[in-house]
């Protein structure tokens, strides 16, 4: 069997997306989610491997961490997708808010890389870590703090594995701004957040999955931020 693709927090949206064609491109696909939905006895029965994995203690990441290695010593990619768009008016206590973004973004990312850093430069072909960062990576914002320095730290991790694991692994960020919109979005909040963006377009999931395969498919991109944003930056 092909080395994995591990991606995180793949039961709905984006990592689904990811997930779903990944598979049908025929790569072997080991999904950890969170929540448990029927989507993920849907990717099981196409042939993925899932784990449940909640990244809210370090205990738990490390438990994950063995889960991850047990099941092949080599990998073809890691897409650490799972993510908390957490805002600080929802949350009293912004001491564990931070806590729980660093731990979901940045510190399960950084250990999951190191403990997996053999099995991507054994497998036997090029192989490549993406980490599903945002458009706030470089502005922060004012309603998600932690949230966005979270994210720019995991963006940071992007330029160090680039550095510490070329040139059998290529790592690189996907920054996107709103690619998809959540339940409960009134039409006020979709209004004003298409115009955000220069394009005035919500593309979806597959704007993500046509990043994740162009960077799968590329011999020169590592240390790099895929944008996918409609042109927010010149707004
Ligand atoms: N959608 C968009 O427009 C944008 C997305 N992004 C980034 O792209 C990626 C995918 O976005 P999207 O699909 O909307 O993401 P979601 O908000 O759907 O989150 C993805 C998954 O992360 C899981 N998750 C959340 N917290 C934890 C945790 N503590 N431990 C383990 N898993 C956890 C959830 O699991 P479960 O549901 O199983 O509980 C969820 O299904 C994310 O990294 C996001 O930050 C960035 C900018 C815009
Ligand atoms: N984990 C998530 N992160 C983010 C989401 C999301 O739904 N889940 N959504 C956004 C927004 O689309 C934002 O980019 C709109 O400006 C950001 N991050």
């Amino acid at each position: 069997m092909n080395s994995p693709v591990l991606i995180t927090g793949a039961s709905q949206r984006l990592g689904l997306a990811m997930a779903n064609t990944l598979l049908d491109q025929g790569h072997h696909v080991v999904v950890t989610y969170r929540t448990l939905r029927p989507s993920i006895s849907m990717l099981e029965d196409k042939g993925a491997t899932v784990l449940q994995a909640d990244f809210s203690t370090e205990a738990a990441i490390d438990r994950a961490i063995d889960e991850i290695k047990a099941i092949s010593k080599t990998y073809r990619a890691v897409i650490h997708n799972a993510s908390d768009w957490a805002q600080e008016r929802d949350n009293h206590d912004k001491h564990s808010l931070i806590e729980r973004m660093m731990l979901v973004h940045a510190v399960a990312p950084y250990r999951i890389n190191l403990a997996l850093e053999k099995a991507l430069c054994d497998c036997d072909v090029q192989s490549d870590i993406i980490h599903m960062t945002d458009y706030v990576q470089e502005t922060g914002s004012e309603k998600h703090m932690a949230y966005a320095a979270s994210k720019a730290a995991l963006h940071n991790l992007t330029l160090s594995f680039a550095k510490k694991l070329a040139p059998k692994v290529k790592v690189n960020s996907i920054a996107p701004a709103l690619l998809m919109f959540n339940e409960g979005d009134d039409e006020a909040y979709k209004q004003k957040a298409l115009e955000k963006s220069l394009l005035e377009i919500v593309p979806g999931a597959q704007e993500a999955v046509k990043a994740v395969n162009y960077l799968f498919d590329s011999d020169y991109v590592t240390g790099q931020t895929l944008h996918l944003n409609g042109g927010r930056h010149l707004k």
